[in-house]
């Protein structure tokens, strides 16, 4: 019998019209903007795939939690509804809020690590390495390899190598190493998961040395999701109980409350260990405000608590799951080279696979960001050379295997037509793909460069495509 299809596990109350340029308008816009889509105005997209970071469509409970926030500079009664949250779906005893994700690397990186140190990670992530270099620390990668290919189909692609774990242990020694910071899922790798097996290993490995075990907790319910439908004794498991699972291997969390909390603004700081609670509690006024509201309003932060329950709620997160499949799905059937498997937030274009005739001193992935915003108006994000900056050191460019366009889908903002008309763009795009040109950097920002980056056609008079 044909499987019967599900829908949104919600109806749509407020719309937001989309517009659409002429081609000619686009190529305007991608000239102004450098060919750098974070550089686009968003007046110029149609259908915005940058990020799914503050892009979320907010419930009507989240919308009326606004109204009740509570603005108090101290105290305030949102403030302790986000700590309740927080300490029921993931089980932290101590909280303090962050205007978002990168807030909270801030505090942790500067409280825990020392000039010379060492922080292992499943792979990189831009705005944490950049935090961890700031303060003295060196990012080591002890994901597994396959990570690294696009094509191998594993279920946990996110896992950390204890091997590699255990040698850095050897090699650099317990006390150079303050955490290990693990990330659920793995945004870089193509939304990949991690394995409760391995976040358990990882922990009761960390646990014998003494060395903390930090989350980047961002995408935590999409991993949980993952847990739930691949690994063994899972699948009659709440979302709830999973979470609360994962995070009892760890000692603290970052948190972009941006993504898996559903706002569009905030983020928090979690742990366990009392002492390190008190010294996070002294830096979250230098940078962030008043622990009890740590760079949000009231209102947000009473949105967020909303967030939190929203989102570890079974059909809520298998929808979007599914949603980002659906679009993946396609693209692998036309024979489109893409990150596989599927992972939560995002489809990655594989820009290697699709643009072989472009070397990645070239940009082949900015190349095809610009080029698909240009055929419809679609807008990606390079994940690549570009983003993967210059190595410390050296000051040469990192070149990572992986040479991405992201495409993120924003929680509960399109529906699966919207869908349908980026996978029509990207594969009329591959069986034009010998058209595409390269690029060359114009303009080179010292930090997180892939921001602010412009660039320009290495083929003058042509754009792109
Ligand atoms: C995996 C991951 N960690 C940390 C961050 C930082 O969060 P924020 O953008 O809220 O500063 C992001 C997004 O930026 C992310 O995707
Ligand atoms: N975390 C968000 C926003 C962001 C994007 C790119 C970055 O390198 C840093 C932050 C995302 O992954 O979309």
């Amino acid at each position: 019998m044909k499987k019967r299809r599900t829908a949104e596990p919600y109806k749509i109350k407020a719309v937001e019209p989309l517009n659409m340029l002429s081609r000619e308008e686009r190529e305007q816009a991608l000239k102004r903007a450098g060919y750098n889509t974070f550089l686009l105005d968003s007046e110029d997209v149609y259908i915005d795939l940058l990020t799914d970071s503050g892009t979320s469509a907010m419930s009507d409970q989240q919308w009326g939690a606004l109204m009740v926030g509570d603005e108090a500079y101290a105290g305030s009664k949102s403030w302790y509804r986000l700590r309740d949250a927080v300490q029921e779906i993931y089980g932290y005893q101590y909280v303090l809020p962050t205007h978002q994700g990168r807030g909270a690397e801030n505090l942790l990186s500067q409280l825990m690590i020392k000039e010379g140190d060492y922080i292992p990670g499943n792979m990189y992530f831009t705005t944490t390495r950049a935090h961890q270099e700031l303060n003295g620390g060196t990012f080591v990668d002890v994901i597994i390899d396959e990570a690294h290919d696009s094509s191998a189909e594993l279920d946990f692609k996110g896992d950390i190598d204890l091997t590699k774990l255990q040698k850095l242990i050897d090699d650099v020694g317990a006390e150079r190493i303050p955490y290990v910071c693990l990330a659920v899922t793995v945004n870089m790798a193509g939304g990949q998961p991690v394995s409760m097996a391995n976040m358990r290993e990882v922990y009761e490995l960390c646990q014998r040395y003494g060395i903390s075990v930090f989350y980047d907790a961002t995408r935590c319910v999409e991993n949980a999701y993952f847990i739930k439908e691949r690994e063994e004794g899972y699948q009659d498991q709440s979302i709830r109980n999973i979470l609360k699972e994962m995070f009892s291997y760890s000692d603290g969390c970052t948190m972009s409350g941006k993504k898996d909390a559903l706002v569009n603004i905030g983020g928090f700081l979690a742990m366990n260990d009392e002492e390190l609670y008190i010294r996070s509690r002294e830096l979250v006024v230098v940078y962030e405000g008043m622990p009890t509201y740590g760079g949000m309003a009231g209102r947000d932060m009473e949105a967020m608590a909303q967030g939190i329950y929203e989102a570890a709620d079974d059909h809520f997160i298998e929808h979007r799951i599914h949603q980002v499949r659906y679009l993946g799905d396609q693209l692998i059937e036309a024979g489109i080279p893409v990150v596989r498997p599927i992972g939560g937030h995002a489809i990655f274009l594989d820009a290697k696979a699709f643009l072989p005739h472009i070397p990645q001193d070239q940009f082949p992935a900015q190349a095809l960001a610009g080029a698909l915003y240009l055929d419809s108006g679609v807008r990606g994000m390079e994940r690549g050379i570009v983003s993967a900056g210059r190595n410390k050191e050296t000051g040469e460019n990192n070149k990572p295997k992986l040479e991405m366009v992201r495409l993120t889908i924003p929680r509960r903002v399109y529906t699966n037509n919207h869908m349908d008309v980026v996978a029509d763009s990207v594969i009329e795009l591959f069986e034009k793909r010998d058209q595409i040109t390269g690029l060359q950097m114009e303009y080179e920002p010292p930090t997180l460069r892939f921001f602010n980056a412009r660039f320009s056609p290495l083929v003058e008079s042509k754009t792109l495509i």
